[in-house]
Parts: C-alpha cells; sequence; structure tokens
C-alpha cells in the first residue's frame, strides 16, 4: 500500500453507505459487503469516487471494476515519479500523461486529473463500447478539456495508423512531449491461463472479475513485424511475444519507447503477474535501458506489480520510489533491483560542520556549485549539488589547475570569487548536439531539462537527525543521505565517488 493511500485502514462501509445511499442496500447488517457480487462491487466504486473524489462515474455490468484503493496506488506512485523531477525543473509548469487502455471507467485519468489540478491526460482504448462510455464519464464530470481519449485499432492493423501503436497520441502528434505513461494492460495471454490462475489464486482471490477478453487477454499478431523496430531487434521481443498477455503487451511499449525515447520522462506499466517483472526487465536491460523503477502495490489479498523505465533521461529517482524496500536477498526480485540512487551513512558525531566545511572545499566557481534548500520534515539541512567536473578528488583538483594555467585569463577561482567562464575541457562526455543544448537538453533527454545537461551529476545532501524510536543506539546516530538526482550511467562512479568523499571528510570532522 503506497503510503499516502487514505485506504491504509478497513473502510466504514455503513459511514460511506450514509453518505452514498445506493451502497446502502449492499451493506449487511454487519457492516460488510459481498465481494463475491458484482453489483456490490461496482456500487462500492461509485460510492468512493463520489464521496471521496467528487466523480459520478457509471460502470457497465460486463466491463471490469475498478476498485479505487488499488488504482490510487499506481496513481501516487506516478505523483511521486513526476514530482520527484519536476522539483528541480519547474514546479509550476503543467504535467500531461497517457493512459494506455483506458477502460470504460476512465478511472486513470479521472483520479490523476482530480488529484492534480494542473495535469492533463491522454487516454486510449481499442474497444469502442469501453471508449464511448469512459468519453461519457469524462464529460459527465466536466474534463473534456482536460481528458482526451482516442480510439487505438487493432493491435494487428496496419503499423503506419498511429493508432495502431500502443502509444498512439505520441505516435499522431510529432510535437507532442509528456511526462509519464501508464497502464493497466490484459494481463492473460489465454482463456486457459485465466482459469490456471483462478485455481492457483494468483488472482484477485476475493473478489469476482466482469473482465471482457480485450480486457483480460492479449495474444499478439503473429509476428512483431507490424510493429516500429521489431525487425531491428528480433530476439528479446520474440522471447516476450512467445509468453503473450501482459509480458508481450509491455514488450511492445518497450520497442515503441525506443523510437519515441526522450519524448515521454517514464514509461510506466503495471504488471499483475510477479513473474512478469523479472522478464520485462531482461527486456529493458537488453536493450540497453538501466535507468528503471518497480514497485509492488499491496491492497487486501491483492499484490500488483509496475514498472517503470525513462529512455535515454538522466534524471534519477529516489530508492523510495524505484525499489521495493525491505526484500530479503533470496527474494526472486531482489536480482532485478535497479541500481540504489540513495546512498546512507550513520554518523555517532553531530555533522553539521563538518559537512558545511566539507562541501565548502569541494565548491569551485562555475565547476561545483552548492546551494542551501529548504528542509523538509525530520531533515536538519538539505543541499543541492551541481557538478560539471570532479573537484574532490586530489587529482581532479590538481587536472582543474593544470587546464586553467594553460588557458590563461580563463583561470579558475575559488569559492565566492565570482563567475568565470566554463571552460569546455572541463566538460568532457557531455552529449547532444549544440542545438539540444541551447534548446537546454541531451538528445534523448527529458524535454523539461532545462540547463542541466551543463552538468554532470546533480545530487542532495541531507541530514536527518538522530531519531528517538529507534532504540539506545540508534538513537545517538545521525544519517548522512546523499541522493541523486541527475547524471548519465557512466556518471555513476561520480555520484559514489563525492558520497563516499563526503562520508569520509564528514566521519573525520572535515
Ligand atoms: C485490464 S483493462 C484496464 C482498464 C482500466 N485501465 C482499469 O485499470 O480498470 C485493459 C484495457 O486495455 C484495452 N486495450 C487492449 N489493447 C489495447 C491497445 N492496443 N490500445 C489501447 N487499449 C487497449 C482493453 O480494451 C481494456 O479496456
Amino acid at each position: 500500500m503506497h503510503p499516502r493511500n487514505p485506504y491504509n485502514e478497513a473502510l466504514d462501509f455503513k459511514l460511506l453507505a450514509s453518505k452514498y445511499p445506493p451502497l446502502q442496500a449492499h451493506v449487511n447488517q454487519n457492516g460488510g459487503i459481498d465481494f463475491l457480487d458484482p453489483a456490490a462491487q461496482r456500487a462500492l466504486t461509485k460510492a468512493i469516487l463520489k464521496t471521496d473524489f467528487d466523480l459520478d462515474v457509471e460502470l457497465p455490468d460486463d466491463r471490469l471494476c475498478p476498485p479505487v484503493p488499488n488504482r490510487l496506488n499506481y496513481v501516487l506512485w506516478i505523483e511521486d515519479i513526476v514530482e520527484a523531477t519536476r522539483k528541480f525543473t519547474n514546479p509550476s509548469r503543467g504535467v500531461s500523461g497517457l493512459d494506455v487502455g483506458t477502460g470504460a471507467s476512465a478511472i486513470y485519468p479521472l483520479l490523476c486529473c482530480r488529484q492534480n489540478p494542473i495535469w492533463k491526460m491522454f487516454a486510449t482504448e481499442i474497444d469502442p463500447t469501453s471508449l464511448s462510455r469512459a468519453q461519457r464519464n469524462v464529460s459527465t464530470n466536466g474534463l473534456d478539456g482536460r481528458i482526451h481519449i482516442s480510439r487505438a485499432t487493432a493491435n494487428d492493423t496496419d503499423s503506419s495508423s498511429p493508432s495502431s501503436h500502443i502509444f498512439g497520441p505520441l505516435f499522431a502528434d510529432p510535437n507532442l512531449e509528456i511526462d509519464f505513461t501508464m497502464c493497466n494492460p490484459p494481463f492473460y495471454s489465454s482463456a486457459a491461463e485465466i482459469h490456471n490462475s483462478k485455481t492457483e489464486k494468483e488472482d484477485e482471490a476475493f473478489s469476482v472479475c466482469s473482465g471482457s477478453t480485450n480486457e483480460m487477454i492479449y495474444s499478439p499478431p503473429c509476428s512483431s513485424s507490424s510493429s516500429a523496430v521489431a525487425s531491428s531487434l528480433p530476439s528479446p521481443y520474440a522471447e516476450c511475444e512467445r509468453e503473450g498477455g501482459e509480458v508481450a503487451f509491455v514488450a511492445r511499449m518497450v520497442e515503441e519507447s525506443l523510437v519515441k525515447r526522450g519524448r515521454c520522462g517514464w514509461y510506466t506499466s503495471m504488471l499483475g503477474k510477479m513473474s512478469s517483472v523479472p522478464k520485462i526487465v531482461g527486456l529493458l536491460k537488453a536493450v540497453g535501458i538501466t535507468n528503471y523503477a518497480v514497485t509492488q502495490f499491496v491492497q487486501g489479498q491483492t499484490r500488483r506489480w509496475a514498472l517503470g523505465w525513462s529512455v535515454g533521461g538522466c534524471w534519477r529517482l529516489p530508492d523510495a520510489i524505484s525499489r521495493l524496500s525491505h526484500l530479503p536477498s533470496s527474494h526472486s526480485l531482489a536480482k532485478v533491483q535497479p541500481s540504489r540512487t540513495t546512498l546512507e551513512y550513520s554518523l555517532d558525531k553531530d555533522p553539521k560542520t563538518a559537512l558545511h566545511d566539507t562541501l565548502e572545499g569541494a565548491k569551485l566557481a562555475d565547476i561545483l556549485e552548492v546551494e542551501k534548500v529548504a528542509s523538509s520534515t525530520g531533515v536538519v539541512v538539505e543541499f543541492l549539488v551541481k557538478a560539471r567536473a570532479n573537484t574532490w578528488s586530489r587529482a581532479a583538483r590538481r587536472n582543474l589547475k593544470q587546464k586553467a594555467a594553460q588557458a590563461p585569463g580563463d583561470e579558475l577561482r575559488g569559492p565566492g570569487e565570482g563567475t568565470l567562464k566554463r571552460k569546455r575541457g572541463v566538460d568532457e562526455g557531455q552529449g547532444g548536439s549544440s542545438a539540444a543544448r541551447k534548446k537546454g537538453r541531451v538528445d534523448g533527454d527529458h524535454p523539461t531539462a532545462l540547463e542541466q545537461d551543463e552538468y554532470r551529476m546533480i545530487c542532495t545532501v541531507f541530514l536527518l537527525a538522530p531519531t528517538r524510536d529507534l532504540g539506545e543506539v540508534a538513537s545517538k546516530r545521525w544519517t548522512l543521505r546523499v541522493q541523486w538526482v541527475y547524471g548519465k550511467d557512466e556518471d555513476r562512479e561520480m555520484f559514489e565517488g563525492f558520497a563516499s568523499h563526503i562520508e569520509r571528510k564528514v566521519s573525520q570532522g572535515a
């Protein structure tokens, strides 16, 4: 369960029914609801949407009835992903996303827009009946101006048509740039698999499922030759296609994301089966995508997973968003976790002064900038560090001085000594055309990146005070947290080197 999900506690159905009378008929004397009754499920979903989100939604009997707490988990995770980057770029800019296969309810765009007044959503749907019902739900709630739903065409039709692509709106409009995609894909490859999963209790065991074939089953067209890049990259995709169901569906997304690259900040999808997670992570790695995230949504007896990936983008997500916490190393998902971006060190002395001195020491005008930022709750002090080059190791400092000496008049100055023209020599390794640099981004990067392609590493450094509730010993210890925010794969070592430099200096008392 997402920590911000308000449905962490059992719902009081009687209280809810008092606010939404149509639910009353489905609440029994003990205050319970029969989750095996589809009408009761629909009434509950409508009651929650109306009472807590002011959304009036019609749910057809022959389509999936979305459980709100579960769908909200995914929306909250998407919010975390968007915020993780946006706070470093332009916090007031608009956000837009794409929901693939929005269903008859249009649940994700409706929740996204109600939760976030500045968001706009695109959505697609392949089933004409669901599409018109979804459109009606959007109009009923006065959200036509913020939610645009388009028809996706059959998965095996002419691939030159934008709508035959999973990310149809990105293919239809070459100027469209979005922050994220999301999707609850058809999980299964066949009716037989649905039957087997019910017997194995892998499915939502506590409730009935009114899903139609389109909603539940995906079997790819004979080969992926209809899709954008299949012919050039056959093998890892072929394996996923053979599997069918959600693995094949998300594999198509991965293919298309490699075509649309930085036109979307984060591509994401939910997964209904834990066994699908390593398969998709394997595919991401096989096609060279290393900046990805894995999470899990647990709601009562239902467990779902979600994956997110960024193509060519350098924004990094904190471990709390991108990794499953508390996984024993023997867990089958432990091996597919992305590399850490949050490094924490436990310190026994008050490190405030030492941290301040260490950062001052690393500061170098126009090469490494340090900015104190407003701290969030529980954080004693927080700094934003932006580096164009390594300034902290002895060798790096020597190197920088030599370069400065070779270019008279362009000498490097120390902290607080004013601005100097930046030397090209210190930022080697930066990719991207000069045109892209002028636009403020490296080719393939997230379009919202402003000036950060000028930096090789951006990270935040936090100090957390000792907490009382961790017991005698732990309560005396401070936590130094260094969070990688921005950087290319090849600069991971630079980030890790910086973090261990800070830790070493602070432990030594600077
Ligand atoms: C599991 S349902 C999810 C519905 C809704 N998003 C929800 O979470 O309740 C999957 C949806 O994807 C739609 N779908 C299947 N293939 C699609 C495609 N290629 N493009 C767009 N929608 C598709 C189905 O018709 C179905 O409505």
